[in-house]
């Protein structure tokens, strides 16, 4: 039964949460922990289906894995050779995170794999990580000349390359250092922004040498990972959700412990408070390389703006609920350069304009983001998430300002990054029927 979701205006919303864990981090712990040597305690997982989709990987390449609570993971990692020939399809679900690193993990190990996921993965491009994998040695091949699932990948003998990536894609740099540290020599990768450094942090972390300057990111291989603790912080593209809900209904203010603030995700901060919002950041330590803070945000009166280069990568999962905040900002919000929405679980931009007009939102798109008139009141309706699950969150948040509030179709996609989505907003306020 594909579950529906329906939330609407009550009264402001008020309290102190935590957020799940972050989910490219829950996923690196995995990852790590699996081609560590040692044991890796993880706490603070998020248990959301992309990141349980990790651990059935990894399971199927014969790692240890106990999940002692839907947060707290064990993981008895036996070195690069640890891992062997699944006797299974390695499926991925709908997790372009676990697929791409995944790939470069495979690239490097002698046995065959064959790589599949959801309908929504077999449409996402894997080309972008396959050409580099393939010019460092690795046999791979997909359906299309291995633009797309199912792949099937048989590593090893990999040489160490030099990679000037066209996007500022944190998988693909990441794909490429993990197969870079079982390569020959040095693999180099540069990109036009700098994406989410979470590997670049957790692989230091765990041991391993990682040069970062400005541009890219190399590293030599032949490099072993050491088991570790890890605490995962809130994820930051969740906390959006509740900020965003807070910033648009009168009269809030929510306090949000323990979000990751690492500053290649807070984007969302720093257009925020661009847009005039009332946030404040106390960071309170830092956890296995990763910043971490409490944020309190308050109703605030919002102010259209313009987003591009730079910050897109710092909130490109943000998009679809800052196009409900820019919605009711005073004047217009003019998003560019984001073209990679387009690949993500949807096409963001289509889906995101097309769900929030349902509503009564003013959006055009564009060829590489939106413009979105803002102070536009939204009219209560019938919105479906289409399967993704930031587009099913979004769309739930605009409930809480829409007259008669907003239901959501196919709502179970919210469980692939927060589960526990709807609860944690009723303990802020009366948001839904
Ligand atoms: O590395 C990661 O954990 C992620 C990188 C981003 O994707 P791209 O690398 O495709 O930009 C992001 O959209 C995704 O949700 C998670
Ligand atoms: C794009 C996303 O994730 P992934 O690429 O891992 O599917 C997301 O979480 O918004």
């Amino acid at each position: 039964m594909m579950q529906q979701l329906t939330m609407k205006p009550g009264n402001s919303l008020q309290g102190t949460v935590q957020v799940p864990g972050d989910k490219s981090i829950s996923h690196r712990s995995v990852m790590f922990g699996a081609i560590a040597q040692g044991t890796t305690r993880v706490k603070g997982f998020l248990p959301g289906a992309d990141c349980l989709a990790t651990i059935a990987c990894f399971r199927n390449m014969g790692v240890s894995i106990t999940q002692e609570s839907p947060t707290s993971l064990t993981i008895e990692g036996a070195g690069w050779e640890g891992l062997h020939e699944p006797n299974q399809l390695l499926d991925v679900g709908n997790s372009g995170t676990t697929i791409r690193l995944m790939l470069g993990i495979l690239a490097g190990r002698s046995f065959y794999s064959a790589v599949a996921g959801d309908e929504s993965i077999a449409r996402r491009p894997m080309d972008r990580v396959l050409h580099p994998l393939r010019e460092m040695g690795a046999q791979v091949d997909g359906r299309q000349g291995g633009r797309f699932t199912p792949l099937g990948i048989r590593g090893g003998g990999l040489q160490g390359i030099r990679y000037q990536s066209p996007v500022a894609s944190a998988q693909i740099k990441s794909c490429l250092l993990l197969a870079g540290l079982q390569a020959k020599g040095e693999t180099v990768v540069e990109e036009p922004y700098r994406s989410r450094d979470h590997s670049e942090r957790m692989l230091r972390a765990f041991g391993a040498e990682v040069n970062s300057f400005s541009g890219g990111v190399s590293v030599r291989g032949g490099q072993q990972l050491s088991g570790r603790e890890v605490r995962v912080p809130g994820d930051i593209s969740s906390a959006a959700f509740p900020m965003i809900a807070a910033l648009l209904v009168p009269g809030s203010q929510v306090t949000l412990q323990d979000v990751g603030v690492n500053p290649t995700r807070t984007g969302i901060l720093d257009v925020l408070k661009a847009m005039g919002a009332t946030i404040e950041v106390k960071e309170t330590g830092e956890w296995c390389g990763e910043p971490v803070g409490d944020i309190t945000i308050s109703t605030s009166t919002l102010f259209g703006t313009e987003i591009g280069g730079e910050l897109i990568p710092r909130l490109i999962d943000e998009i679809p609920i800052i196009a409900v905040a820019a919605t009711q900002a005073k004047g217009k919000t003019i998003i560019r350069d984001a073209a990679e929405l387009k690949v993500k679980e949807t096409n963001r931009i289509a889906v995101t304009a097309g769900e929030l007009t349902k509503l009564g939102a003013r959006i055009e798109e564009t060829e590489d983001g939106m413009v979105i008139e803002g102070g536009t009141p939204l009219t209560g309706g019938i919105c479906d998430s289409r399967g993704d699950h930031r587009i099913g969150m979004a769309t739930a948040i605009a409930g809480l300002i829409a007259k008669g509030g907003v239901t959501v179709h196919n709502a179970d996609a919210i469980n692939v990054s927060f589960p526990g989505f709807s609860e944690l907003m009723s303990r802020l306020g009366k948001v839904h029927s």
